[in-house]
């Protein structure tokens, strides 16, 4: 049991002085389709990696092409699984362990949904690489959501539902669960609580302007959350590089909302150099 490993790839993984964690996914064209923002990667990554997160998601092949020149400015997290635009609720898995230690990974993520007929299947494979993944000293990360065919649409961002997720997760031995934002500090408060590891949150599809996520990220701190891994809100934007600084300014530095807004308005339209 390498738990030194373990220990040094979390360090590497999560900020050095807040011990939260900005995460940027870039896996979701095999997900959820193509997407115009994603093309060219190369060049997304890039802007991406500019705003100085501490991680970024992606599959292996994505990762094989483009990230040795980000390494040792940001902790790549290889993405062991995927659902697909046909078959949204099942994750099913790509990539091994082996491939994140051989790729130079700080982490492994893989995806389960809860709340289906599936469940058990997905449970079963989210144990089996919490296994391999303690054995190798590689944190796992899980991107956890209630949302299969047993549990109705609109119980979905139901904190009984996502704290059910997190904590089927956390017991399964995942360090860091990703899950969706309850829409409450007072709701997500409890997901928080059910956990003694750490929790993340997911953007998701883009509603609502910068303010209001700025306002949730701060929300999700308050409420005991340890950060965000948001795909399409950083990338799917005009200028990735201001997003992911004014996030960051938000988890690491405790800006304000309005603090982190000016930031941004600075990046976007002034002259600043941050
Ligand atoms: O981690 C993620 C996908 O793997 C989060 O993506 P979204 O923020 O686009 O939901």
């Amino acid at each position: 049991m390498s738990f030194l490993g373990k220990e040094i790839r979390l360090n590497r993984l999560l900020h050095s002085e807040t011990g939260r964690y900005l995460g940027v996914a870039v896996d979701q064209a095999t997900a959820r389709g193509i997407f115009d923002e994603l093309m060219p990667i190369e060049r997304k990554i890039s802007e991406i990696v500019a705003g100085k997160p501490d991680g970024i998601t992606m599959h292996k092949g994505i990762a094989e092409k483009c990230f040795a020149k980000h390494a040792g400015k940001t902790s790549l997290v290889l993405k062991a699984s995927t659902f697909s635009p046909w078959q949204p609720n099942y994750d099913t898995q790509v990539a091994s362990v082996n491939e994140a230690i051989r790729l130079g990974a700080d982490a492994i993520s893989m995806g389960c949904i809860v709340g289906g007929d599936d469940q058990p299947e997905q449970l079963r494979n989210l144990g089996e690489i919490a296994d391999k993944a303690s054995a190798a000293g590689l944190p796992l990360i899980a991107h956890i959501y209630p949302r299969g065919n047993q549990i109705p649409d609109h119980e979905q961002n139901d904190w009984k539902n996502v704290a059910y997720a997190v904590r089927a997760g956390a017991e399964l031995g995942v360090d860091i669960v990703k899950t969706k934002y309850t829409g409450s500090p007072k709701t997500f408060e409890k997901v928080t609580a059910s956990t003694p590891g750490k929790v993340v949150v997911a953007g998701g599809e883009i509603k609502g302007g910068v303010e209001s996520y700025f306002q949730a990220v701060k929300d999700v701190l308050d409420a005991g959350g340890a950060g965000i891994t948001f795909g399409r809100f950083a990338w799917n934007t005009e200028n990735p590089t201001a997003i992911v600084k004014a996030l960051s300014s938000i988890i690491h530095n405790d800006r304000t909302v309005k603090e982190a807004l000016e930031l941004y308005n600075e990046l976007m339209y002034g002259n600043i150099n941050v």
